[in-house]
């Protein structure tokens, strides 16, 4: 009897502290309300809000996700409880994100092409702007636009085995002036040249040796690892991170500030020309026919 019920107190103990552990658990982690292809959760100890980009089938940043991911870093600015964030891809060990949507960008019309790079300058502003400390979880490949994103956090680390780059040339456009400063700052003028005129995709391994992202590790460390340097940035007192990282980026930012409209107007008449129409329109089909 006295060993019965000493087993009958052991289960009532252990369902008493499930059920506490149960309640810490839910408390501390905070799931945003978010569009499905944003997910965001917000661990209330610590403040860090993870921003996982969801849209299948790569993250292609058309102008749902742009939109959803610029209202997102706007929230998570807003919020006085969140202290840092992530940036990560729901397909890991695929694709962090394929960059601009090809499609939009393709024998459209004058006004979608606006609107639609009225939405990429949001985007970069906002990200580029987020005031807080932000690393780039890069758990796949990352070209283009994929790449301009992980350059607008703080750090990157990203997967070993993936490629990552402004290869734009390569699709016969170019990247515009705020992704190339982008590119500059991170791995040095010499580097961007070659990397932006070549159009050059660098493995993982590459771009740790360039720059271009911080550390490569293997795919189960990228998050824990991001996790990680994300703890010691948020221990720099955070009115001195703001103000640094925001004069530091903020010529580039105001270039593009000053002249919003000239410069949706100069992105309208380079991508509607005939040649690089063609050029658009063979990529496309040449992305399709790879699978076959
Ligand atoms: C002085 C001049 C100044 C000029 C100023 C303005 C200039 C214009 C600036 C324009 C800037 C552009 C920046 C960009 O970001 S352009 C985006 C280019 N993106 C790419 O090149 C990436 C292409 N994708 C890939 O390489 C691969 O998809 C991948 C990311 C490596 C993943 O490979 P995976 O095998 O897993 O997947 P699939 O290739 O089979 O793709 C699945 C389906 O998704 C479609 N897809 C892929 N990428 C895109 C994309 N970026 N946009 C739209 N659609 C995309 C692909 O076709 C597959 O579709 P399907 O299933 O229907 O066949």
């Amino acid at each position: 009897i006295q060993a019965l019920q000493i087993s009958e107190n052991k289960i009532i103990k252990t369902k008493m502290l499930s059920r506490a552990c149960f309640r810490q658990f839910s408390a501390s982690i905070r799931r945003m309300s978010s569009t499905n292809i944003v997910e965001t959760n917000i661990d209330s100890g610590t403040g860090f809000a993870t921003v996982t980009l969801s849209q299948p089938p790569v993250n292609s940043l058309d102008k749902n996700l742009l939109t959803a991911i610029t209202d997102r870093f706007k929230k998570l600015s807003d919020d006085s409880s969140v202290t840092g964030a992530i940036l990560t891809s729901k397909f890991d060990g695929k694709v962090f994100s394929a960059g601009l949507n090809i499609v939009d960008m393709f024998q459209k019309s004058d006004d979608h092409l606006g609107e639609f790079w009225g939405m990429v300058q949001e985007w970069y502003l906002t990200i580029q702007g987020f005031p807080k400390p932000l690393v780039s979880a890069i758990n796949g490949h990352a070209p283009t636009g994929g790449c301009a994103m992980a350059l607008m956090s703080d750090y990157r680390v990203m997967v070993e085995g993936k490629t990552i780059g402004l290869n734009e040339t390569l699709l016969g456009i170019v990247a515009p002036f705020f992704f190339a400063d982008l590119m500059i700052a991170a791995v040095g003028r010499r580097h961007a040249e070659f990397a932006l005129n070549n159009g050059y995709l660098y493995t993982s391994d590459e771009a740790l040796k360039i720059g271009l992202v911080d550390e490569v590790v293997n795919l189960d460390q990228v998050v824990p690892t991001a996790l990680k340097i994300l703890t010691k940035m948020t221990k720099t007192p955070q009115p001195a991170y703001q103000v640094c990282k925001n004069f530091l980026r903020k010529e580039t930012m105001d270039t593009l500030r000053n002249d919003r409209a000239g410069d949706i107007a100069h992105f309208v008449g380079f991508v509607q020309q005939p040649n690089v129409q063609k050029a658009i329109g063979g990529y496309l089909q040449a992305l399709k026919q790879r699978k076959k």
